[in-house]
């Protein structure tokens, strides 16, 4: 089997039809990508309890819909701190997407650029911030920040991001070490020590001052591992970082009510409910179940985001019903960008934006900042 440096299999062509289903998109992706790099897409930490309990939380929730209320106009914009988004849509931080299509990030944000969705970037991403920044002047970025034990190297990550003009920094407080993906142990595919995630380090002051003479790409990915790996973090990481950033910081990750406190209390802006799709801690609640406590919690302080487990509009509307200010978007647009590149996340992304829309319409909620009027029976 031949691959491309994207990992991609050449002989397999565009479908068609582009997918619309999640299980098609899932299917038709898998044609596409080698097999170590379909398994680390898509599987999960353990045994995989979270990730399909991830998904299986929004049948529980069902929508109690309202009749003849005049939907002509649907209204999808969404306000966080200062910023105004067209739709309550992100795109989730997802590393190494070099994996999945040679022109990864820069395909991803491009089509976040054209449909109106903020594009969130990894730390491990496969383009740099400023490469990002270049290809998508004046659309809206934020930065997913993995805490580097070098705390140097964290600063200045951030003060790269301040400068190319990202709108908020997610710092995510599920990763501190990596989940155990049997998967990924079975293929013995480590797409860092690959080279895939490295692009924002190599450009990064602070992590080349650190490395010193040793720039060969051994020692250079055995840092970036290194500086990930951080049991030792806590609370007092995210104050030092608030004092120093003007920017909004979103913590990644919450689960239990009361560490909403402590990320307030640290100078968190938002937060996002996350089990990093099943990826990290397996046998957790469902994101979808830990959110009504969260959004209770977080007494409309500061928004909650939302997102593992997102698959079509009305998982959208369901999450947004039950407090979520908007929601990421994880696995289904990184299938997107393996099947067609930026025209694949667009499609993904505009299918999701339909669905939402309809599913909008037929409950009787024209405006997503009344979706909390939404009514949810719990099954
Ligand atoms: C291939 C892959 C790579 C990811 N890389 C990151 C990352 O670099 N940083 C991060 O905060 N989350 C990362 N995530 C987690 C996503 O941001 C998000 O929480 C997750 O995909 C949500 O689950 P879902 O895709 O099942 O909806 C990654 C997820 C996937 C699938
Ligand atoms: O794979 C992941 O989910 C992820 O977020 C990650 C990326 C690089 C290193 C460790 C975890």
């Amino acid at each position: 089997m031949s691959l491309t440096k994207g990992d991609r299999q050449m002989n397999i062509e565009v479908p068609a039809v582009f997918p619309v289903s999640y299980q098609a998109l899932e299917q038709e992706a898998k044609k596409l990508m080698s097999k170590g790099a379909y398994g680390y897409v898509r599987s999960a930490a353990s045994n995989e309890e979270t990730l399909r309990k991830n998904t299986t939380a929004f049948e529980k929730w069902s929508i109690l819909p309202r009749m003849l209320r005049n939907v002509a106009d649907i209204d999808m914009s969404v306000t966080l701190g200062e910023h105004t988004y067209p739709y309550p849509i992100f795109i989730a931080p997802v590393g190494m997407q070099k994996l999945t299509h040679e022109e990864g990030e820069l395909a991803t944000a491009r089509a976040a650029k054209t449909i109106g969705v903020p594009f969130i970037q990894s730390t491990v991403s496969s383009y740099s911030i400023e490469e990002v920044k270049a290809a998508t002047v004046d659309s809206p970025k934020w930065f997913q920040l993995y805490w580097s034990r070098n705390e140097q190297v964290s600063f200045s990550m951030v003060e790269r991001a301040e400068r190319a003009g990202y709108e908020a920094i997610v710092v995510t407080v599920d990763t501190i070490m990596t989940g155990w993906r049997e998967t990924d142990i079975a293929t013995q595919f480590s797409p860092l020590k690959e080279g895939y995630g490295k692009a924002n380090y190599e450009s990064d002051p602070a992590f080349m001052h650190a490395l010193g003479e040793k720039t060969d790409h051994e020692s250079m990915i055995q840092s970036v591992l290194d500086n990930i790996h951080y049991p030792e973090m806590n609370w007092s990481h995210i104050a030092a970082l608030a004092k120093r950033t003007s920017l909004p910081i979103y913590i990644k990750g919450i689960l239990h009510p009361e560490d909403v406190q402590c990320a307030i209390e640290a100078g968190a802006s938002g937060l996002i409910v996350s089990n990093h799709g099943g990826r990290q801690l397996d046998g957790t609640v469902a994101a979808l179940d830990a959110l009504p406590a969260v959004v209770k919690a977080a007494n409309q302080k500061v928004p909650v985001v939302f997102d593992s487990g997102i698959r079509r509009g009305t998982d959208i509307v369901k999450a947004l019903a039950l407090g979520a200010a908007a929601v990421c978007i994880g696995r289904p647009f990184v299938y997107g960008l393996g099947i067609d590149g930026q025209v694949g996340v667009e499609k993904v992304l505009e299918n999701l934006i339909e669905e939402t829309r309809i599913t909008m319409s037929l409950a009787g909620i024209a405006r997503v900042k009344d979706l909390n009027q939404l009514k949810l029976i719990r099954e």
